[in-house]
């Protein structure tokens, strides 16, 4: 029985599918107002590895994660770069896709774009209409949120201590609280006929239609970022709900990702690029720094823990490499993960504790290799492999195989160089110069080179 934490009741529950043996998921996906940050792809990573968890677990599961083409805040770069507010989220959304991809996302079985609802949008709202949960006034469609009892559950707040929202249009506002489903065109600005005059959709609509399109009137699962939670997934659970819809049975939130404790953002102006890091660093590693920790913990990013991330997968690597250098061949990942693996992600998709199955597993494959125990160590990479695999994360997947690739261009051409080293180091100590033969272990060392002393001559890895 898999667990997880429901923001709706805040606490962890049982997961039960509405349809056995299947699971739906909507994740809210980005405004393409810019290229992401290494914070905006966090869900996208957690998601993915809930989603490979259900599959491990016998579900077939429905993954549907939305882009979000029209927004506030794509109509005020339009302005700001001079640029058509679909260039830029055009090329946007390749820049999320193209990132999606480095890190080893599987592609989500549907991702609707906004723009293409706008039918789906205006039947919903005059339903909504005629229900008397909303009302149109200058253009703009409000909603009447004193019109749904259970407003703000979720965020389990009151309405009476609730305050007008920032930046809402609110011309012909019956109650400052109510939140706008469509907004009244503007000069310049992008727009769609509709009954009530031309405009464009708020972003809280344009998540209920997308829901409703792909998933149906119910469905299991409602993700995004903790920041969602109000007003974005209140709102909508207020217009699925008020429409007819059951909507979301369980709430999934994950945490930012923060610098100097503040969320990562582009207006805060403390992010970092997901291009830049993937310059700086193998995707194989973002990934394990991003996709690690437990979904619900903030992750505080700095240079010494992406280090510290590179240092644990470089672990792992080291005993995969080893592995199949000893078995002479490809060693298949075993059908069944071990049972406290499969415990730790059972319970709230415990990563972290996953995770330390994993490395337990390498230093007993380790020792399986320093005591020529070949099959136990093929054996403990079998098991990795299997639980590596469900966090994206296995270096001999094929997803991986050109990333090692690059690396082995190189790899040959070092390995050549330390070989020479080690020969002088050799030959100084052969005329019994042991300062000079230490001070060259020193400096590969200092290099971030750890030579070994094996029967087969001396052997290098990465430190
Ligand atoms: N620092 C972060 N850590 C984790 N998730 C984040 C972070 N910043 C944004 N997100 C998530 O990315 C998704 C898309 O958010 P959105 O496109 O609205 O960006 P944003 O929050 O406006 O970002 P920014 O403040 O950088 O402009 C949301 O699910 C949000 O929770
Ligand atoms: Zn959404």
């Amino acid at each position: 029985m898999i667990r997880l934490y429901d923001t709706g009741v805040r606490r962890i529950r049982d997961f039960v599918p509405l349809v056995p043996g299947r699971v739906s998921i909507y994740l809210c996906g980005l405004t393409v107002q810019a290229p992401p940050h290494i914070g905006h792809v966090r869900g996208a990573m957690n998601f993915d590895v809930m989603r490979r968890w259900f599959q491990y677990r016998g579900h077939e599961v429905t993954f549907v994660r939305n882009v979000t083409d029209i927004d506030d805040k794509i109509i005020a770069k339009q302005t700001e770069l001079d640029r058509p507010w679909w260039a830029i989220g055009y090329a946007n959304e390749r820049g999320v896709n193209a990132g999606y991809e480095a890190l080893g996302c599987l592609p989500v079985t549907y991702e609707p774009r906004a723009t293409g609802h706008v039918p789906e949008m205006i039947e919903m709202m005059s339903a909504l209409i005629e229900k008397g949960h909303a009302y149109a006034a200058h253009g703009n469609v409000y909603f009447d949120v004193r019109s749904y009892p259970d407003y703000l559950a979720l965020s389990n707040q009151e309405l009476a201590n609730l305050r007008q929202p920032e930046g809402e249009a609110e011309a012909g506002k019956r109650d400052p609280r109510d939140f706008a489903l469509w907004k009244a065109v503007k000069p310049g600005e992008p727009s769609w006929e509709t009954p009530w005059g031309r405009g464009r959709p708020g972003w809280h609509l344009e998540c209920s239609a997308m829901a409703h399109k792909y998933l149906g009137r119910s469905f299991d699962i409602h993700g995004g970022g903790i920041d969602l939670i109000f007003p974005h997934h209140e709102n909508e659970i207020a217009q699925s709900k008020a429409y007819g819809d059951d909507f979301a049975s369980y709430w999934v939130h994950n945490a930012w990702v923060t610098m100097s404790g503040e969320k990562m953002s582009k207006s805060l102006g403390n992010s970092v690029l997901l291009t830049e890091m993937i310059r700086r660093w193998r995707p194989i590693v973002l990934r394990y720094y991003l996709a690690t920790p437990h979904y619900r913990s903030t992750i505080e990013y700095s240079e010494e823990s992406m280090l510290e991330a590179e240092a644990a997968f470089t672990r792992i690597e080291n005993f995969v490499r080893r592995v199949v250098e000893q078995a002479g061949g490809a060693v298949e990942p075993a059908a069944e993960v071990p049972a406290a693996f499969a415990e730790a992600m059972d319970d709230d998709l415990g990563v972290p504790q996953a995770l330390a199955v994993v490395h337990a597993t390498v230093r007993q494959g380790n020792t399986a290799l320093s005591t020529d125990d070949k099959d136990g160590a093929v054996a403990r990479l079998a098991e990795v492999r299997a639980m590596l695999g469900l966090l994206g994360l296995d270096p001999l997947h094929e997803h991986w195989a050109g990333e090692s690739e690059r690396g082995s261009d190189l790899r040959g051409a070092v390995d050549a160089l330390v070989r020479v080293v080690l020969e002088m180091r050799q030959a100084a100590r052969a005329r019994k110069d042991y300062a000079t033969a230490d001070a060259v272990r020193d400096q590969l060392l200092r290099s971030g080179l750890v030579v070994e002393d094996t029967p087969d001559g001396p052997r290098w890895t990465l430190g």
